[in-house]
C-alpha cells in the first residue's frame, strides 16, 4: 500500500476535530465543484466522535446538507432506533443537528423493518441496499456504485474494517457490493456491509482509528499484509488513501510515520 498518507495527531480529541475540519472542507470544495457530495460515514468510537465534533464546529454551516447524500459503510443488523445501530449513533451525533434531505440519507435497513428479522432478512437488506446504490450510481462512475467523494472507515484491533471480517466469506466477495453477514465476532452477530470491491470505489477512503490496540493493525496494513486476513490492508480510494491516526494508533509505525517530538 505505497499511495497511502498517514497523518498522525497527538491525541483522539484532537484527530477527531481535525477529521471533522478535514470533512467541511472536502465537502465544500466538492459541493462548489460538482454542485452535490457524497459521503460514507462508519460507525465506532472514532467514526461517531468525528461527527460530534462536526456538530459542535460553526464550520459546519459552511456544508450544503441539502445536497449531501449520505450513506454508511456498514450496519448492525438490530431494530430501528437500536442503541448499537450506527445509523442510530450518527443521527444523534450530527444528522438530526443539521439540514440534511431525508431523502439523501441513505441507511441500511433494520431488523425490525420491511425485509423481517429471519435467516434470510441481512441478505434482502444487502441485496436492498445494493439497488440503492444503483439507483444513486450515474453512468460516470462505471458501475453500480456510485464514486462517493469521502468513504470514512474505522478499524479492529483484527483488522475488520465496515463489518468484513478476517477470513470471512465478506472478503472474498469479488461480485457484490453489499452483503449479508452472520456470525460476526463483534456483537451483534448479523451485521449488513460494503464490500471491498465497493468501498475500493470511492474516491477518497478515510481510514480513521485511535488507541494502541489498533496499533498492529495499522501497522501490518500499511506494511502490505493481504486483505483475507487483514480486510483492512484491502481498504483503499482510487485517488486517495489517508490514514488518521492518534499517537497511540500509530506507535507501531516506522519513524516516517511519526510526529516530531514536542
Ligand atoms: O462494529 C464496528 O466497529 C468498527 C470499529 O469500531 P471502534 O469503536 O473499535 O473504532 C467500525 O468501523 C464499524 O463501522 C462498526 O460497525
Amino acid at each position: 500500500m505505497t499511495d497511502a498518507q498517514v497523518v498522525v495527531y497527538p491525541g483522539a480529541d484532537l484527530l477527531a476535530a481535525a477529521c471533522a475540519a478535514r470533512l467541511v472542507t472536502r465537502l465544500v470544495d466538492v459541493q462548489a465543484a460538482k454542485g452535490s457530495a457524497s459521503v460514507v460515514l462508519t460507525g465506532g468510537g472514532t467514526g461517531i466522535a468525528i461527527l460530534e465534533q462536526l456538530r459542535r464546529s460553526p464550520a459546519r454551516d459552511a456544508v450544503d446538507w441539502s445536497r449531501l447524500d449520505v450513506y454508511w459503510g456498514d450496519e448492525r443488523f438490530l431494530p430501528a432506533g437500536d442503541p448499537e445501530r450506527n445509523e442510530t449513533q450518527a443521527r444523534a451525533a450530527l444528522l438530526d443537528h443539521v439540514p440534511v434531505d431525508p431523502a439523501r440519507v441513505h441507511a441500511m435497513a433494520a431488523s425490525d423493518g420491511e425485509f423481517g428479522e429471519d435467516a434470510e432478512a441481512a441478505e434482502a437488506a444487502a441485496a436492498a441496499y445494493a439497488e440503492v446504490l444503483a439507483g444513486r450510481a450515474v453512468p460516470e462512475d462505471h458501475g453500480p456504485v456510485p464514486a462517493f467523494d469521502v468513504l470514512m472507515l474505522g478499524l479492529g484491533g483484527e483488522g475488520h474494517t465496515a463489518s468484513i471480517f478476517p477470513s470471512s466469506p465478506a472478503v472474498y466477495e469479488t461480485r457484490r457490493p453489499v452483503v449479508a453477514v452472520r456470525n460476526s465476532p463483534k456483537p451483534p452477530p448479523t451485521r449488513v456491509s460494503l464490500t471491498l470491491p465497493a468501498i475500493r470505489r470511492a474516491n477518497e477512503v478515510w481510514l480513521v482509528t485511535t488507541g494502541e490496540a489498533k496499533a498492529d493493525a495499522v501497522a501490518l496494513a500499511l506494511a502490505g499484509a493481504g486483505e483475507v486476513q487483514l480486510p483492512v490492508a484491502g481498504a483503499r480510494g482510487s485517488r486517495r488513501t489517508l490514514w488518521l491516526l492518534d499517537r497511540s494508533a500509530a506507535s507501531k509505525l516506522g519513524r516516517v510515520y511519526q510526529p516530531p517530538l514536542s
